[in-house]
């Protein structure tokens, strides 16, 4: 079966710090785009998590991990291989597989992957979207969401309380040996790549719809292009629009 989609995604990359509200903002994008309920083999807009990258742990780093004295904060920590295979694999319009990662075992879920479809949109979203040019480089609009540290550290702290199984005093060692430092060094130092950046998250609704209207602007201007080559008798730009009408919107 031909897996491959006829047309290069807009890729979008989305840095910021732990907890600034990344996977937020890529939602809120999604269901301004009209895709927040539609499955996934049928989505235009896809969201791909850097956390799904992280490298297999050794035993002896696995036992780190669960006392947070592993940095999952340095750049080390990522497979990047992967994730440039992915992004190339999204780019080039395959379908491709992205591990499931479990922030309880700190490792990769054992043959679970969740499986990404050619789609139009793609957002790439991790505190290290922007730190690799080679990954870096493939994006066509770049977006830094800028929260307030003290407020991230809250949100971080009841995160990873409630939902990754963390109690208060490793959460809070990890973050001021790690998650800080790393922050600092390797995160924030991207901002100046970004085309957009994002004050106060999810909260900045201004920011998402005018991220958004661009976002729509730019596949009406493509859509419209592909048109005038079905003029021009180009068959495979015919084959793209038909597509197209046949996906929910
Ligand atoms: N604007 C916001 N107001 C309140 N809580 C938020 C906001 N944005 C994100 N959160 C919460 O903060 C936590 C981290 O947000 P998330 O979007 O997962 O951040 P990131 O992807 O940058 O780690 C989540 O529990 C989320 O529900
Ligand atoms: N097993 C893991 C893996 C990652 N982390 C932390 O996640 C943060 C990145 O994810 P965000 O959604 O917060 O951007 C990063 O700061 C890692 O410290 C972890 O704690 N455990």
């Amino acid at each position: 079966m031909d897996n491959s989609h006829s047309k290069t995604p807009f890729l979008i990359g989305v840095a910021g710090g732990t907890a600034s509200g990344k996977s937020t903002v890529c939602q809120k994008i999604m269901e301004q785009l009209g895709q927040a309920d539609v499955s996934d083999s049928l989505r235009k807009v896809v969201t791909i998590a850097q956390d799904s990258f992280y490298k297999q742990l050794s035993p002896e780093e696995s036992k780190k991990a669960a006392k947070g004295q592993y940095d999952f904060d340095h750049p080390n920590a990522l497979d990047i291989d992967l994730v440039v295979q992915t992004l190339q694999d999204v780019l080039e319009g395959r379908k491709t597989e992205v591990p499931v990662y479990d922030y309880i075992s700190n490792s990769r879920i054992e043959g679970q992957f969740v499986t990404v479809y050619p789609a139009d949109v793609v957002l790439f979203e991790g505190i290290l979207a922007f730190y690799f040019p080679q990954v870096r480089d493939m994006f066509h609009m770049k977006l830094f969401v800028d929260t307030d540290p003290d407020t991230r550290l809250a949100r971080r702290v009841v995160r990873d309380v409630q939902e990754r199984g963390r109690d208060l005093d490793t959460v809070l060692n990890q973050y001021m040996k790690f998650v800080k430092p790393a922050f600092e060094e390797f995160c924030l130092p991207t901002k100046k790549f970004a085309d957009v950046i994002i004050p106060r998250g999810a909260d900045n609704t201004v920011a998402i719809s005018l991220i958004v209207q661009h976002i729509k602007d730019l596949l009406t201007t493509r859509n419209l292009n592909n048109e005038i080559d079905i003029q021009h008798g180009k068959l495979s730009s015919k084959k793209i629009v038909k597509e197209q009408l046949s996906r929910p919107h």
